[in-house]
């Protein structure tokens, strides 16, 4: 059985170990008390019995990201007047800082700062994958850029119905990728250093650094597969023993293939070698990819969607992510007068669950716009009135998922990171890159050192839920050339043309809800830090479970409870989405990365 990827959607839902975690974090008002470093092992006891009661069979995996000692840096808030990067290493966020000193803008510094998560999080991200951009000008002027990964031109839409695990893991997994040909762009229109300079600092990391906490975490996680993987062991536990914290950890390859691409530019990967090793690679491990399809891949450029609510311009990326989505849930969470939301409020943050609830059925309606038949639905989306009659058909207690009229297909049948950037010009870059899975497809390159994405499975497999339990939609099956839906939104939020926010994130489905919930509280007069690190709740309507994390008073989840709500509560310290965040406040910078992935932002 495949293990690998089951936690994505299971660990949120581990049964809750209530005598240990009493006490960690009480009060959301108080993101104080949920900033200590904190051991999980204590939970490892009660979480075994209640999983061996369950009937899991992947405990193996579980032991290893349970007994992981305290793993989290504290939470950090950098404070700067010339420019901020955010990102999920302190590594990145400086490499990401020292360009915008040099004179680069922020363009200039996410082309740097993808590229050295991509290094250092490779779990998470890399050239092998891909995802969306939200750029702002100085001059206010927002525009998005759409680098998906798209399904190779031999996919069809039963491509997985007989084995849904090839769209996870294999060759089969892996669509065409767009990081490059995004930071390119990117880079082509608004950059304004050269490309040269942007690439080297991310080869020349990758010949080798020590290894971090959060990526020895996740090595340690991953570690079952990665020993019985002959060419993934022979890298990341070369002594027989997975990499830990603080050994060296090199990446050659990886470092040879960026340093031809800032030499020679992003055609080495679409049109010359780079991207032929990868092709062989991918049909090696079972897949479909072409040559063909590296050679037309292309970016999708537009405006992004916005809502204006409270005097505030919220914009973020356009179909297929679910910023959109978050656009509704900002729509019907206003018209609840819910902004900001009081999630210590019995009755908001019932009403915030609920607004969720529907904004996760009207997920089910979008696609990739260019295949869809009829795409008035997916817009109705974004119309203001309908979320508005939406809010108005909540009750005081909560419903079944058909209440929220969800088109889910076949129901009755049957390492993503995120950077945000704001330069001395108040030039932004929230970005959003991912391989979906941890270690994407599980298939390197070893030529290149590049690691395939598996990006195939955010499409829908009819009757089977995804790597994050997402039921599947009718709009969202393999197409040749179509981009599966995300769950990314990058966001940004100014006030008559001025900017004031800048943040997105990763983490599967909770993404749009942790970044509408992060904006929340920020909206309410959080700093980034405290915004980020306050408790998140997430009900993605299947399976019908509401998960907070520990840290929400206990009297709050009972009232859940007693609205119908299925309740879960599960430990902070997994750490299950992450956000970057950046608040501009007056002549400050405010910057802040997610405590639960180690992230630490930068600022100068
Ligand atoms: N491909 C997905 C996102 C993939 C994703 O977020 N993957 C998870 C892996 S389980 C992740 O990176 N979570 C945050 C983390 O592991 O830090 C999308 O576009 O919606």
């Amino acid at each position: 059985m495949v293990t690998e990827h089951l936690p994505c959607k299971l660990w949120p839902l581990l049964p809750r170990a209530s005598p240990v975690m009493k006490g960690l974090c009480k009060d959301v008002e108080k993101p104080d008390e949920c900033r200590k470093k904190r051991s999980n092992t204590k939970l490892l006891p009660l979480l075994l019995l209640s999983l061996a009661a369950a009937g899991y069979t992947y405990s193996n995996f579980l032991i290893n990201l349970l007994s992981w000692p305290p793993h989290r840096y504290d939470p950090f808030l950098a404070k700067g007047s010339n420019g901020a990067v955010a990102t999920e290493t302190e590594t990145c966020s400086e490499m990401g800082v020292e360009i915008l000193r040099k004179g680069g803008n922020a363009a200039d510094s996410a082309v740097t700062s993808t590229l050295c998560i991509g290094v250092m999080n490779m779990f998470s991200s890399g050239i092998g994958g891909g995802g969306f951009a939200l750029h702002r000008t100085p001059s206010g002027n927002i525009s998005s850029l759409n680098f998906r990964e798209t399904a190779p031109g031999a996919a069809y839409p039963y491509m997985f119905y007989n084995s849904p695990l090839d769209a996870q893991l294999g060759g089969l997994a892996t669509a065409t990728p767009g990081e490059l040909a995004g930071l390119h762009a990117l880079h082509q229109e608004h950059g304004s250093m050269d490309w040269f300079d942007l690439v080297m600092p991310a080869a020349e990391l990758a010949k080798g650094w020590a290894v971090p906490k959060e990526l020895a975490r996740r090595l340690n996680i991953s570690k079952d597969w990665i020993l019985r993987d002959a060419v993934w062991s022979e890298w990341l536990a070369p002594n027989g023993t997975i990499l830990a914290e603080g050994d060296r950890i090199e990446r050659p390859a990886y470092a040879k293939t960026l340093e031809t691409i800032a030499k020679h530019g992003v055609d080495v990967f679409y049109k010359g070698d780079i991207g032929d090793s990868v092709v062989e690679t991918a049909v090696n491990a079972g897949g479909i990819l072409a040559k063909s399809d590296l050679e037309s891949y292309s970016v999708v450029k537009d405006k992004g969607y916005s809502t204006n609510v409270r005097g505030l311009d919220i914009h973020t990326c356009g179909f297929p992510t679910s910023g959109p989505v978050m656009l509704f849930m900002l729509n019907a969470l206003n018209e609840l007068d819910l902004i900001p939301a009081r999630f210590n409020n019995p009755d908001s943050l019932h009403k915030f669950i609920e607004v969720m609830k529907f904004g996760f059925a009207e997920r089910t309606r979008i696609g990739d716009e260019p295949f869809m038949n009829d795409t008035a639905p997916m817009m109705n989306i974004l119309n203001k009135t309908y979320a508005e009659e939406r809010a108005h058909q909540i009750t005081e207690k909560t419903h079944t998922w058909q209440y929220y009229e969800p088109d889910f297909e076949g129901k009755d049948t049957h390492g993503t990171t995120h950077l945000t950037i704001v330069d001395d010009d108040g030039g932004v870059v929230t970005l959003t890159s991912t391989v979906n899975g941890w270690f994407g497809s599980h298939v390197l390159d070893t030529q290149t050192g590049i690691i395939l994405n598996n990006e195939m499975d955010d499409f829908s497999i009819p009757g089977h839920p995804n790597l994050f339990g997402l039921w599947p939609s009718p709009y969202n099956h393999p197409e040749p050339f179509k981009r599966p839906l995300s769950s990314t939104a990058p966001t940004i939020v100014q006030r008559n043309g001025e900017l004031l926010v800048a943040l997105g994130g990763s983490g599967g489905s909770r993404i749009f809800g942790s970044v509408l919930q992060t904006l929340l509280h920020i909206l309410d007069g959080k700093d980034p830090s405290s915004a980020i690190e306050a408790p998140r709740v997430h009900d993605q309507l299947f399976p019908p479970v509401v998960s907070f994390e520990s840290g929400f008073r206990s009297s709050l989840i009972d009232e859940m409870k007693e609205r119908g709500h299925n309740t879960t509560v599960f430990d902070f310290n997994l750490g299950v989405a992450d956000v970057q965040a950046i608040v501009i406040e007056g002549d400050q910078l405010l910057a802040a990365s997610d405590s639960r992935k180690n992230g630490i932002a930068a600022a100068y």
